[in-house]
This record gives C-alpha cells, sequence and structure tokens, in this order.
C-alpha cells in the first residue's frame, strides 16, 4: 500500500484535484473546466451539481492516473473558491437555487443600504469585513427572500446554508456531516472572528436563522469520512483557497505576505494572534486556525489580475495566448506611458467601488497593441502597490518585506520584474506554483500524521526564482503617481 494526500481544489471555473506523496510531491492531478452562468447583468452563478460533480471526476481520474484506492488515501484537504453560497434542502439534499458566486453584484443596493443605514461599523467590528456584495450572507438573504416559506424552513432547520466547502463535505459524506472551517466562516459577513463562533446580532440584522449554519471547525480538523472512492477515506484538512495558499507558501510567522496571482489577485498578510482592524479599507480575516487558535490575516482583494490578459485575449483579439504579453511589453515604445484602470467590475481594495468602470490614459497615435499588453501586465503590479501601501498603513511602519508569490500569472517574468520595481521589494516565485493544493494537502496530511508540523514544512519551501527591484525610487514614485491619479480619474467619471 502507497500513502497520498489527496487536494481537492474546487475553483471558480475549474476543479482541480491532486495526489500527493507522503514527501509532499505531486504524484498525479485532473483538471476539468464547468460552465458559467450569467443569468443577468452582473449576476454570476454555477450550477451546484457541476461543482460535486467535477470534484469526483476529477478525484477519480487523479486516482486512476496514480493507480490508487481508497485504501492509498491517508486523508482529503479540501480548499475552494470562497464566499460563494449555497442553500440546500436537508431531507431532499437539493439546492434551493445555483449557488451564488464571489463576483455577484445583485445585492449591491441591499449592501448599500446597509452602509446608509449606519450598520457597517457593526458588520466590520465583528467581522473584520465591510458590507459588499462579494460575502456570502446578503447573497444568502436573497436566496432565501426569493424562495416561498425558505426563511421559516430554514429557522427549524430544514435548509441549510454553506459555503462549497460545506456543499462538498455534505455531499461526500452523504449528508452526515453539515461543517465548514474558520476561514471559510471568516468570509460569510456571519462570523465573529473575535469570538470564533456565528454572529447573532449580524444574523438577526440580516435575517439568515443561524439554525442554517453550519458547525465551524479548525483547518486541521475531523470533517467526516467519505466513501464515494470505494472505501473510507477521511476528510482532515478545510480552507478557502487564498487562506489555503497562504498556508501552501508556509506564510507561518507575522509579517510574512503571499499574493495569488489568477483571475484576480488576493494578497495575505500574516499579523498573528492578534486581528488588525484596517483603517485603509483592507479586510481582517482569518489566515487558518489550528489547535483552536486562529491567526489572523489583513487581506487585500484585486477582482482583476490574469483577468485583464483574458481580456486582451478574448475581447479584443490582441493575442491567442497569454504568454504573448511577455514579447509585446518587452517590445512595447518606451517613450509612452499607457495607463490601464482594469475597474471591469469595479474596484476591489482599497477602493471599494463597485461602479466605477475600465479606463485607458495617455493614448496617443502611435499607441498600439504592445503598449496597451505592457500597460496590462503593469496594472497589476499598481493593484498590488495600492495593497502594500493599505497594509503598511495599517502596520504602521513602512519596512517592505519579501512578497511570495503564485497562481499562473506569475509564470510572466516580465510582469513579477515589473511588480518587484514598483512595489521596490523582492518577490520570490516557489519552485511549487501548485500552493492552494498544497497548503490543503498539508493541512489534511499533518491531521492524519503523514507529513511535519508547520516548521518542518516551511523547512521544505523552496525559492524558484527571486527577482529584485531595480526601478530607481524617482521612477517608481513618479510612475505610481500617476496611476493613482488615473484610478482617481476613473473614479469621479
Ligand atoms: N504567461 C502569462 N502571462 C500573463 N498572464 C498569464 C500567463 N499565464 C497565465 N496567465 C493568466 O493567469 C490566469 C490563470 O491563472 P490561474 O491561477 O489558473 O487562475 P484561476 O485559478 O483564477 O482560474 C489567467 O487569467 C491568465 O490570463
Ligand atoms: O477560485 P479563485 O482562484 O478564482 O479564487 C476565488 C477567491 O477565493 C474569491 O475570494
Amino acid at each position: 500500500m502507497t500513502t497520498y494526500v489527496m487536494a481537492i481544489d474546487q475553483g471558480t471555473t475549474s476543479s482541480r484535484t491532486i495526489l500527493f506523496d507522503a514527501d509532499l510531491r505531486i504524484v498525479a492531478s485532473a483538471q476539468q473546466e464547468f460552465p458559467q452562468h450569467f443569468p443577468a447583468s452582473g449576476w454570476v452563478e454555477h450550477d451546484p451539481e457541476d461543482l460535486y460533480r467535477t470534484v469526483v471526476e476529477t478525484a477519480t481520474a487523479a486516482m486512476d492516473k496514480a493507480g490508487a484506492t481508497a485504501a492509498d488515501i491517508a486523508a482529503i484537504g479540501i480548499t475552494n473558491q470562497r464566499e460563494t453560497t449555497l442553500v440546500w434542502d436537508r431531507d431532499t439534499g437539493k439546492p434551493l437555487h445555483n449557488a451564488i458566486v464571489w463576483q455577484d453584484r445583485r445585492t449591491a443596493d441591499y449592501c448599500a443600504r446597509l452602509k446608509a443605514d449606519g450598520h457597517e461599523e457593526t458588520i466590520t467590528a465583528k467581522t473584520g469585513l465591510i458590507a459588499d456584495p462579494y460575502f456570502s450572507s446578503t447573497k444568502a438573504k436573497w436566496i432565501l427572500d426569493q424562495v416561498e416559506d425558505a426563511r421559516d424552513r430554514a429557522r427549524i432547520g430544514r435548509l441549510m446554508f454553506g459555503t462549497v466547502d460545506s456543499w462538498l463535505i455534505w455531499r461526500l459524506t452523504e449528508g452526515r456531516s453539515h461543517v465548514t472551517d474558520a476561514t471559510n466562516a471568516a468570509r460569510t459577513m456571519l462570523y465573529d472572528i473575535h469570538k470564533g463562533d456565528w454572529s447573532s446580532t449580524i444574523c438577526e440584522l440580516l435575517d439568515v436563522p443561524r439554525e442554517m449554519l453550519p458547525e465551524v471547525r479548525d483547518c486541521a480538523d475531523d470533517f467526516g469520512t467519505t466513501t464515494v472512492f470505494g472505501g473510507d477515506i477521511p476528510i482532515l484538512g478545510v480552507a478557502g483557497d487564498q487562506q489555503a495558499a497562504t498556508v501552501g507558501q508556509a506564510c507561518f510567522s507575522p509579517g510574512m505576505m503571499k499574493s495569488t496571482y489568477g483571475t484576480g489577485c488576493f494578497a495575505l498578510l500574516n499579523t498573528g494572534d492578534a486581528p488588525v482592524r484596517s483603517t485603509n479599507r483592507l479586510l481582517t480575516t482569518i489566515a487558518y486556525q489550528l489547535d483552536g487558535k486562529p491567526t489572523y490575516a489583513l487581506e487585500g482583494s484585486i477582482f482583476i489580475a490574469g483577468a485583464v490578459v483574458q481580456w486582451l485575449r478574448d475581447g479584443l483579439g490582441l493575442i491567442e495566448a497569454a504568454k504573448e504579453t511577455q514579447a509585446m511589453a518587452e517590445g512595447a515604445d518606451a517613450s509612452q506611458s499607457l495607463i490601464l484602470v482594469p475597474a471591469f467590475t469595479g474596484l476591489g481594495a482599497p477602493y471599494w467601488d463597485p461602479d466605477c468602470r475600465g479606463a485607458v490614459f495617455g493614448l496617443t497615435r502611435n499607441s498600439g497593441r504592445k503598449e496597451l499588453a505592457r500597460a496590462a501586465l503593469e496594472s497589476v503590479g499598481f493593484q498590488t502597490r495600492d495593497l502594500l501601501e493599505a497594509m503598511r498603513g495599517d502596520m504602521g511602519h513602512d519596512s517592505e518585506g519579501v512578497l511570495r508569490v503564485d497562481g499562473g500569472m506569475t509564470a510572466s517574468d516580465w510582469t513579477m520584474q515589473f511588480l518587484a520595481d514598483i512595489i521596490g521589494a523582492p518577490v520570490d516565485r516557489p519552485q511549487v506554483l501548485e500552493t492552494t493544493a498544497l497548503g490543503a494537502a498539508w493541512l489534511a496530511g499533518m491531521r492524519a500524521g503523514v507529513y511535519p508540523d508547520a516548521e518542518g514544512f516551511s523547512k521544505g519551501w523552496a525559492l524558484e526564482r527571486r527577482f529584485e527591484p531595480t526601478m530607481p525610487k524617482d521612477e517608481r514614485d513618479t510612475k505610481y503617481a500617476r496611476w493613482k491619479k488615473a484610478v482617481a480619474a476613473t473614479m469621479s467619471v
């Protein structure tokens, strides 16, 4: 018998399963995309069945590739797109509605009302979040408002609320476990991150019955046992995908920071056992919780990072593949400095403006595809600097540490060099770029006794390449000042 740990990574556009061996090496993986549903402008939904089906199919495919049976798998770790919201019937197992995805803006008006009525202070004080449609609670409220009798059924425990991890575990355990972990709970805007429990005050404010909420556990804990892969396998690790990446990047000490560049970009700074209340519109969240002890983080969430490159490809038809942007940026006219503000769905941290839309500044008759591509890649660096400036403001010091990066867009050396230049700090790209799955696997495998503790795991983190800043400070600050002006102008239109 071989010992493997299975990491299930249920993301926004695809589900992925990776099998790791006892030395945390990748043995096999499988990935499947699933349809996105856009029923109205600003609405994004997933079919709950697609989420579960693609998880089971990729898990089965990865096991087949490795020639593994259930007996070979010591534990399962689950990591997931966060905030995405499901409500289902306890008796029939049927969801009441499609999953409402984190990007969905349908509750923007309700969130504006919460702010106008002065509730944001309570929300932030308890949950660490801000009143934005991004989070789960107003999506759950929306579903309860739509379906007749739903709220009454929720109150007597006949309906269940869950983020994607809860839904998958409930399905994988065939209705035996209704659970989540502290990191996913922290993204619902219903969880008191200081008390470590659901907030009755917020539940009442939003009229989301507490009875429908799952039990909250540590990230390495017993989440139930699945038999759907041909034998008993315990689910021993759960974390939201950005938190799993923080773990996978071994950011275990206060001051360590990771930034993941996929569709969006999410930067998390470990702030240790004390939550830091942001005065710069960042989120306070739980990085991970082990042995009942939460470790907190400041988070900056950017909605458009790699998606700006997808827009060059699919929206404008300027490129056929993302990697072409490297040569285009290198060949762009140095005398031009276009600024692209990719506010395609508004701006996330630290601006939180759901209504503004994108803009390009500095166009001339000589501006072409290369200059636009360079501006697109640069926008990712500028947005990251916005987050780091906000973090610096919150932490009360201006020392710039090292930024550990991962995600698909980190394949772009040009972007990583510009990032180091514009933030004025080294950018470290690790050898294992599957940090999200790695984090989930470590949580589960550590709990199963297969993997070492955090200190031992940290020793295994290996650098592939460090990007050192080379841009003179004057140039960096002048460029960044232009970006700030461009953002201000975009938000004023
Ligand atoms: N070489 C590259 N240069 C620039 N962007 C890239 C490159 N390779 C991938 N990307 C971008 O990275 C994103 C994919 O990263 P990934 O981590 O798989 O995202 P997600 O998990 O959000 O689906 C895409 O938006 C793509 O445009
Ligand atoms: O699935 P991803 O990688 O796009 O991540 C989504 C985030 O968890 C949203 O908060």
